[in-house]
């Protein structure tokens, strides 16, 4: 069963990651039939596992490597996005994000070198949007021309905060002078498609210098926001520093306070909130992220990364929930064994598919469409699910929630709030769906729908 560990304002992660990582994905499936036209396209993530130093609050897949690997790394990740992708059954990849750890840190040539592998294999529309995550140190920035020419036509920017003393405290490597001076950089070379993550909720942070920070940031961004309400996560620095009482960090009301403030100001600022912590304006959404939300298929290339799709194969039809090795030397070692380091394969239910589609769904402001519903359950509609319950009646007369004739949606206040809404409606949707199994159940054996511990 699924475990809420995702804050609303917070670290809405690109997908995958929180929601459904570990054990939370019950490992037992039931038979489900995945339309074709769901499994033919998908987006592509890569992870680059290296930064050069740990960050104090940060617990994401990295390593501080001992020796230079880069040359074994970009042989490997070529080679398992070659094995990934005709393990799929996609023919078209609509998006690629090389995330990390510090992808910055790679030679423009292992990009290149990843793109070329991808498009010998299938297509890659010229349009694909081709996001590279940067950390702005002044080494980041000198490459991003080469970048560029190397395939990427989005930079994502990891400013975390504009105040010198804060990013010391954080354990960053740059300076605000050197985040403003990369996102110039950076807007020059793809104008209209940079984007910063800043983080809120920083110790000593107040709501009065958060609006500050807000403004100076406004003056220079592109236009793309992600605002990632800092989390306090297990094992790291800040987290025992915290524990220990040597930091402290706002209040819940407080960051509440500032999420509230900051969807306000970029408001006024022309931005529009598409997701959570996600705001664009001129159109300028993440195509990448936006497939993770619109629950479609992604391919998840390279050491911890988290995949969804249809293999080849076994009947073709049950999607799967993939997460590679984690540990890099482990993960090459596999590779260069089998061609990838697949560490576990879940097959998804039909009931966990739908609770993925919408946990990740309700992010968006407007949120999940009758019509995109049906694409993943034509025969249980949103209404028929959700109208008739007490529960949801309540989040629907207090406000918080929507279901109207475009579809399921949280309303601005229920956004805030929808790490509270999101357990009634997961309630509902398994009560619902058990009551009414699906029509193919009987179509299937059960050595058809089994959990698949032996990678392949
Ligand atoms: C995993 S980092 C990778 C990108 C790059 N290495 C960097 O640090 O900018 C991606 C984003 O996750 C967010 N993040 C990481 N740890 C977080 C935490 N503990 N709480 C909230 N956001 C976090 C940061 O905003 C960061 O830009
Ligand atoms: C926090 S999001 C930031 C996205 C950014 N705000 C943007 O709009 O482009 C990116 C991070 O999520 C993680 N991530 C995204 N997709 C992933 C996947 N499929 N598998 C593993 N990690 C993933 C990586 O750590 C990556 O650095
Ligand atoms: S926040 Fe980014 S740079 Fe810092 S340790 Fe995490 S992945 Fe590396």
């Amino acid at each position: 069963m699924i475990k809420l560990t995702c804050r609303a304002a917070g670290r809405v992660l690109c997908p995958g990651l929180r929601c459904f990582s570990g054990g939370e994905v019950t490992e037992h499936a039931s038979g489900w039939i995945q339309s074709p036209h769901l499994t033919e396209q998908a987006s592509l993530y890569v992870h680059w596992p290296y930064c050069l130093r740990r960050c104090s609050y940060c617990n994401f897949n990295k390593y501080i490597p001992k020796k230079n690997n880069d040359h074994i790394m970009t042989k490997c990740l070529q080679w398992e996005t070659d094995t990934l992708l005709q393990l799929s059954q996609v023919s078209c990849i609509t998006s690629v994000f090389f995330g990390g750890g510090t992808p910055s840190l790679t030679h423009p040539s292992t990009i290149a070198a990843i793109l070329e592998t991808l498009s010998k294999r299938m297509s890659l529309s010229d349009e694909a949007e081709i996001t590279l995550e940067v950390n702005p140190t002044p080494a980041g920035m000198s490459k991003l021309d080469d970048f560029v020419r190397a395939g990427v036509n989005r930079f994502s920017i990891g400013v975390q905060s504009l105040q010198d003393e804060d990013l010391k405290s954080l354990g960053r490597d740059h300076s605000s002078q050197e985040a403003l001076k990369t996102i110039e950089e950076a807007r020059r070379l793809c104008p209209g498609r940079v984007s910063v993550d800043i983080m809120f909720g920083r110790p000593k942070q107040t709501v009065e210098s958060w609006e500050k920070e807000l403004s100076e940031l406004l003056r220079i961004c592109d236009d793309h926001v992600s605002l990632y309400q800092l989390t306090l996560e297990r094992g790291t620095q800040l987290f025992k520093q915290v524990q220990c009482g040597e930091v402290t960090v706002p209040a819940e009301d407080v960051t509440a306070e500032m999420y509230q403030c900051a969807r306000k100001t970029l408001q006024q600022h022309g931005f529009l909130q598409y997701e959570v912590s996600n705001f664009a304006r001129h159109n300028s959404v993440s195509h990448h992220n936006m497939s993770y939300w619109r629950g479609k298929q992604y391919i998840g290339v390279g050491p911890g990364a988290h995949g969804r799709f249809v293999p080849l194969g076994e009947g073709g039809v049950f999607r799967e929930a993939r997460t590679q090795t984690l540990e890099p030397d482990v993960w090459i070692r596999e590779v260069q064994q089998r061609g990838h380091g697949t560490r576990r394969r879940i097959q998804l239910s039909r009931l966990e598919l739908l609770q993925e589609v919408l946990v990740m769904g309700m992010r968006k402001t407007r949120g999940i469409s009758h019509k995109h519903w049906e694409l993943f359950s034509p025969e249980m509609g949103l209404c028929e699910i959700f109208g008739a319950s007490m529960d949801v009646q309540q989040l629907v007369q207090s406000g918080q929630l929507i279901l109207d004739d475009r579809g399921l949606c949280c309303s601005w206040d229920g956004l805030a709030l929808l790490d509270s809404i999101l357990p009634t409606l997961l309630v509902e949707l398994e009560r619902q769906i058990l009551q009414k199994p699906h029509r193919d159940h009987s179509v299937f054996t059960d050595g058809q729908t089994k959990k698949t511990s032996n990678p392949q």
